[in-house]
């Protein structure tokens, strides 16, 4: 990141005030974690270059605000490794921490499948993205080509916010396309969707948008039959023919519902 005024926005995007505890993603030569440092963070980063890793443990020096981990936070146990961190800076409190991240586009979306379930360790996940991927994850209307899975995941689990665009020209090395910053705002548990199991709710939204073009009455057969999925269809006010983009997050979970009831 060339300008230091996108970290600083990046890091009010997240509300990051004094004490809190951070998680930064891929920080790189350390532009971002100085903003976050200078905004009075404690900062447990997660880079997986070892030759990167170094280098921001050099520019910091040791200091109790920031801590630095070689790992690839996709292989990365974030629970057993980052809690045990956070409670120790948050001594007794029930404070929740934040992700703060300007991450490769590429790792950007298993990131978001990694941090969103976890409103219990996290208030809020602040993520520079692909503004495609930003515009995309932040809109929950249905009928858009672009309408997949992932956005019925993003709004269970968070409620997304597009916060700005990021011209290429602030990048190096320049990417093809703008980076734009997002932020999910996680829900803890009680504010999830009320489903019997998250595991079995998005199997059958996976499984509906498998035959994106398809009838959820033919997708969904190999839950019940088809008959069965009209009648819940029927029952929830949609027609027997809807096909998974005809619903909306709260559809899904009213199907679900119906069709693990059958
Ligand atoms: C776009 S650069 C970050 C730049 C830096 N945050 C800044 O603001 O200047 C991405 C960084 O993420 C690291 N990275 C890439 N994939 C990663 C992963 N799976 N886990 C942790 N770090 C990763 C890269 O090594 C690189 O240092």
């Amino acid at each position: 990141m060339l300008n230091s005024k996108v970290n600083e926005e990046l890091v009010a995007a997240a509300g990051v005030e004094e004490g809190d505890v951070v998680l930064e993603i891929g920080p790189g030569t350390g532009s971002l974690t100085a903003a976050l440092l200078q905004a009075g963070a404690t900062v447990f980063a997660v880079e997986k270059d070892k030759h990167m890793a170094t280098l921001v443990k050099d520019r910091f020096g040791s200091t109790e605000q920031l801590k630095v981990i070689e790992e690839d936070i996709t292989k990365f146990h974030i629970r057993s490794h980052f809690l045990p961190f956070m409670k120790e800076k948050y001594h007794a409190t029930k404070k929740l921490a934040k992700v703060v991240s300007n991450l490769p586009f590429n790792v950007s979306s298993e990131v978001v499948k990694l941090l969103l379930p976890m409103g219990d360790v996290f208030s809020v996940v602040v993520l520079m993205l692909q503004d495609e991927t930003a515009v995309r994850l932040a809109d929950a209307s249905i009928q858009i080509p672009e309408y997949r899975p992932i956005n019925v995941f993003v709004n269970f689990y968070s409620k997304p916010e597009y916060k700005f665009r990021v011209d290429r020209e602030n990048f190096f090395p320049r990417p093809k396309v703008n980076g734009a910053v997002i932020s999910f705002k996680l829900k803890n548990a009680e504010e999830y969707p009320p489903v019997s199991s998250p595991k079995s709710f998005f199997s059958m939204v996976n499984s509906a948008f498998m035959g994106k073009r398809k009838m959820l009455r033919k997708s969904l057969q190999h839950l019940c039959s088809s008959s069965e999925i009209e009648a819940a269809l029927d029952n929830i006010g949609l027609p027997v023919t809807a096909r998974p983009s005809d619903l909306i997050l709260d559809d899904f979970v009213r199907l679900h519902n119906h069709l693990t009831k059958v």
